[in-house]
């Protein structure tokens, strides 16, 4: 059937019940946009939602209209009060049939249908044209007001019940990407005001278990963040704001025969910021679980759903609150911070007379423009704060690589109250004084490298010998992410250390350092796994797949200002699958020595970066010598990294040792993989190893405030 007729049944059918054309057309509009210009949800059980919709329009109308609200009504246009569904079924079935004289949309309204293939034509540019010509619909008297409420019109089929089984009619004609989403919406979001992600439709999942089994597919429209959970099948609806007013302003849940299933939340903004978008989707979500993970809070007799959907109202305000607070001033651009990569104290106090310069840009433009690339493709489907009115000045610096990496690194604080960073940047490790770093061409054996591949060593059927290191097969996939399997033994290597992993020195240069005349004996050293890249001894290219470390950062990072006491740390702007190289951990190489006589310096009191220890040769046979004993210290000179908040147990992050340039365990690079998808904005964080009971280690450690259900730092947590 073609959309007119379909409109002009849609009309029919409905006036049939006494509801104008005039105040049905922004109604359906709303709907056909929401059911991405599917008719079929629309039409279904004789236009049921269609039929919700409009009567939850004049609902809220009305309820406005309580509250003094000056909304103009023609009169004869009043609808007619909201029949039962079982009444109003039999009359619109019967109205389909004679609805010629009813009012079809105007054609800059309708998605275009392209005349020879029948095929709608690009939806973005119908969503464009169906906003400015709904403008036109709206006297101007009652547009902001009917604007709002059409909010909430989206919020449709509310406590219906579904008995019959099926697809998504939302997803059914969507092709879905391997992220599971369709095309024809990434185009759409590009530009449009809507977050729209499609999910494979699940089918015959419990209704308990929804939040738990399928991925949400957020659409949010200003005003109002409405969830997906498609294809899942419903015998009863569960009404979970029931009886309660205050929840039943916020939260909808609703299914359709069809077999969706949508959980709407509604956000009031505060006044004047009618146009806002709201926070990403993705980001609210994670707001919660970390609640929840900090609380602790998901298990135990007081868990309720009920309670859990008020926690996620919750968290969509603190998330938008958070977002939208402190931004918003105008700066001159021309000013731009100065005093990062100078080389300063690492006390983090203030330089005086460094000179404070801000972005002209709001918070969201900056998570936006100072990503590093100029390609935002990866933030498309990203809802991103939009500017307000600030509170209190921002800060920001639009790169703080200053050139050095091959993508931008910006760093934001949101809130303009803490110090800006002091150290330099540097991409690469630097030897700082006595550290031994024996870097020499010699030094590579011929078998220990690939002199006479060529390309890519993982095209390569049978793998070179930079493979032998990993056990004959490359760590990476083509696709230059670890492999599962070596990922997995690194993380259970590093979550709970077996006897046979761990190696004692005769002579533990770190308890050396604790008690230089009496050491303990050694506590034992992780035996780790290491990847070995191709080098230049290697006749491969510089794109080698086994090649990923050493061509550095390629995510698009930033460093923000944390909300607890951590300070700063940094997230990732994209989303990031398993596996992915993050960035090297990169700072000054020190002696063990070195280390401690910094440390010795140090008033203790400042938030300083945690030295790394690289654990090389230990267990060898012989004696380390402090200058042996090496570290990296990102204090004064160091990379993105540094600003890596810690995590006990479950990081996003995992530090892998990586040999390049040296064939031995005594120098290597330290790089960070994920452990996990993450998604963009969320913290990257590693777990530095730390042991908080350790009260002689000669690096005093910070409280933990991880939020980890498995946090170590008991004194902090008890
Ligand atoms: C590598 S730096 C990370 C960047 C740091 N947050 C900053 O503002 O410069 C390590 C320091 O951050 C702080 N930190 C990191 N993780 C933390 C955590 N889980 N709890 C409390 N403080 C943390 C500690 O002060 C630690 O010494």
């Amino acid at each position: 059937m073609k959309d007119r007729e379909r409109q002009v049944r849609a009309f029919g059918a409905m006036k049939a019940l006494g509801i104008p054309n005039k105040e049905l057309k922004p109604v359906l509009l709303d709907l056909l946009e929401v059911f991405e210009w599917n008719w079929e949800p629309l039409e279904a059980e004789d236009y049921r939602a269609l039929k919700d919709a409009y009567f939850e329009l004049k609902e809220n109308q009305n309820g406005l209209e309580d509250k003094n609200v000056d909304v103009e009504h023609d009169e004869s246009d009043v609808p007619p009060k909201k029949l039962h569904l079982g009444q109003q079924e039999d009359k619109a079935s019967l109205a389909m049939v004679n609805s010629s004289q009813t009012l079809p949309l105007e054609e800059d309204e309708m998605p275009k249908t392209n005349s020879r293939h029948g095929i709608m034509e690009s939806p973005w540019t119908h969503l464009m044209n169906r906003r400015t010509a709904s403008k036109s619909i709206v006297p101007n008297t009652q547009l902001n007001c009917k604007r709002k409420e059409r909010n909430s019109s989206l919020v449709v089929l509310r406590d219906r019940k579904s008995t019959q089984n099926g697809e998504s009619a939302i997803c059914s004609k969507q092709p879905l990407d391997a992220h599971g989403c369709s095309h024809r919406l990434r185009e759409i979001t590009a530009d449009s005001h809507c977050v729209k992600k499609l999910i494979k439709p699940k089918t015959d999942l419990p209704v308990g278990n929804m939040a738990h089994v399928s991925e949400p597919i957020p659409v949010v429209h200003p005003g109002t963040c409405i969830l997906y959970y498609v294809g899942i099948t419903m015998k009863t609806i569960p009404s979970a704001c029931s009886g309660s007013t205050s929840c039943k302003r916020n939260l909808e849940i609703a299914s359709s025969a069809m077999g969706e299933v949508k959980l709407s939340l509604n956000y009031n903004f505060p006044p004047g910021e009618g146009n806002s978008r709201g926070p990403n989707i993705d980001a609210v979500l994670k707001h919660l679980e970390h609640k929840y993970l900090r609380l602790d809070k998901i298990v135990g007799p007081q868990f309720s759903v009920k309670k859990l959907l008020k926690d996620l109202c919750d968290s969509f305000s603190e998330v938008h609150n958070k977002f939208t607070s402190g931004s918003g001033i105008k700066h001159s651009s021309h000013e731009v911070y100065r005093n990062v990569g100078d080389h300063c104290s690492a006390t983090g106090k203030k330089k005086k007379g460094s000179k404070i310069v801000r972005s002209e840009t709001d918070l969201s433009k900056k998570v936006l423009n100072c990503s590093g690339s100029s390609n935002s493709s990866n933030l498309a489907n990203q809802q991103l704060p939009v500017s307000r009115d600030k509170k209190k000045p921002n800060q920001s610096i639009s790169d703080i690589t200053k050139g050095a990496e091959n993508v931008k690194i910006s760093l934001v604080d949101d809130t303009g109250n803490e110090n800006l960073p002091k150290f330099t940047y540097i991409p690469h490790n630097i030897v700082y004084q006595n550290a031994y770093v024996h870097i020499s061409l010699a030094r590579i054996a011929d078998e220990d490298c690939c002199s006479s591949c060529s390309g890519d060593c993982l095209s390569f059927s049978i793998p070179c010998a930079c493979a032998r290191e990993t056990g004959g097969e490359f760590a990476y996939t083509p696709q230059g992410l670890l492999k599962e399997e070596f990922l997995r033994a690194c993380m259970q290597m590093e979550k709970g250390p077996l006897e046979q992993h761990l190696v004692y020195c005769q002579d533990c240069p770190i308890e050396r350092s604790k008690n230089e005349h009496f050491p303990e004996k050694c506590k034992g050293h992780i035996v780790r796994k290491f990847i070995k890249e191709c080098w230049r001894k290697c006749g491969c290219s510089m794109q080698c797949g086994n090649r990923v470390v050493q061509r550095g950062i390629t995510c698009k990072l930033q460093v923000f200002l944390t909300d607890k006491e951590k300070g700063w740390g940094v997230r990732t702007l994209q989303n990031l699958p398993k596996g992915a190289f993050v960035c090297e951990y990169v700072g000054e190489v020190v002696t063990n020595t070195e280390l401690y006589e910094r440390n010795m310096q140090s008033d203790g009191n400042e938030r300083h970066t945690y030295p790394v220890t690289l654990d090389a040769d230990w267990g060898s046979e012989r004696v380390l010598q402090d200058e042996e004993a090496l570290c990296l210290d990102a204090t004064f000179r160091g990379n993105v990294a540094r600003f890596i908040n810690h995590r006990c147990f479950d990081a996003n992050l995992i530090d892998i040792p990586v040999e390049v340039e040296t064939p031995d365990r005594h120098y290597y690079h330290l790089a960070l993989f994920t452990t996990r998808e993450v998604s963009a904005l969320e913290e990257l964080t590693w777990d530095y190893g730390i042991d908080f009971s350790d009260h002689d280690h000669p690096i005093k450690a910070f409280q933990c405030c991880c939020g980890s259900a498995f946090c170590r730092d008991i004194a902090r947590n008890s």
